[in-house]
């Protein structure tokens, strides 16, 4: 029923699917700036500085959308209606506070289901905070449900702008695992993609790993 996206920052890549599953998603981050731009999206007048339509196809033909006719709406238009649909808020988060959202944000029985992709590992100040931010955003989560977590590996900086380098903490697949269970996840799938040595442009990450994690 109800997705939450943990540091959504100005993307919607990260929800393009779960738009198609859930009634709801609840779109969150810690700069009033990023959530500016998710509502100049949602709002669609064109003050939106991104344009996310090849990211809307590019997830249409993974997911084996297509339309054959030119007389039908396209697939990602569909999506890109869903997705504004769905989308039910816009609010602040902080995911090192005990209580990383508002009282009133979510119903009582907490949300089905995270999704959070590259934010943990690079607003925690080190692997002990990265923990911990795990077991803030579990509370989100009623036991039984899950937590997509996506993140990079081994990287201590990433590229946020020109002139911007911004300190992360690097973790491993071990440690991934081993703060999952200590912040009462259990771990259904783990996989990990290993950069290739040209890909290294805007941080010195050696991989991503993708969890799902169920709520114990
Ligand atoms: C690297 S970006 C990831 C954005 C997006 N999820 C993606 O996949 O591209 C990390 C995000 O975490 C947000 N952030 C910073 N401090 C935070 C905090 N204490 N709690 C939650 N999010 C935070 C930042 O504003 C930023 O949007």
């Amino acid at each position: 029923e109800l997705l939450v996206d943990i540091g959504s920052g100005p993307t919607l890549h990260q929800v393009m699917s779960g738009c198609e599953v859930f009634n709801k998603v609840l779109l969150t981050d810690f700069l009033e700036v990023n959530r500016q731009e998710l509502r100049s999206w949602l709002q669609d007048e064109g003050g939106c500085s991104l344009d996310w339509t090849p990211f809307l196809q590019h997830v249409c033909k993974l997911e084996g959308r297509h339309r054959i006719q030119d007389t039908q709406p396209s697939a990602w238009t569909e999506k890109a209606a869903k997705l504004r649909q769905v989308i039910m808020d816009i609010v602040p988060i902080d995911v090192n506070h005990p209580q990383p959202l508002a009282l009133d944000v979510l119903p009582s029985a907490g949300a089905d289901c995270l999704v959070s992709s590259y934010c943990l590992e690079s607003v925690s100040p080190d692997l002990a905070a990265f923990t911990r931010a795990l077991g803030h955003i579990g509370r989100l989560l009623w036991p039984g449900g899950h937590l997509l977590l996506i993140g990079t590996l081994g990287m201590s900086y990433y590229i946020g702008g020109p002139g911007l380098k911004i300190p992360t903490i690097p973790v491993n697949e071990a440690q991934v695992c081993a703060s999952l269970k200590e912040s009462g996840y259990t771990l259904i799938r783990l996989e990990v993609y290993t950069w290739p040595q040209d890909m290294k442009l805007f941080d010195d990450a050696s991989g991503v790993f993708f969890v799902k994690a169920m709520k114990e």
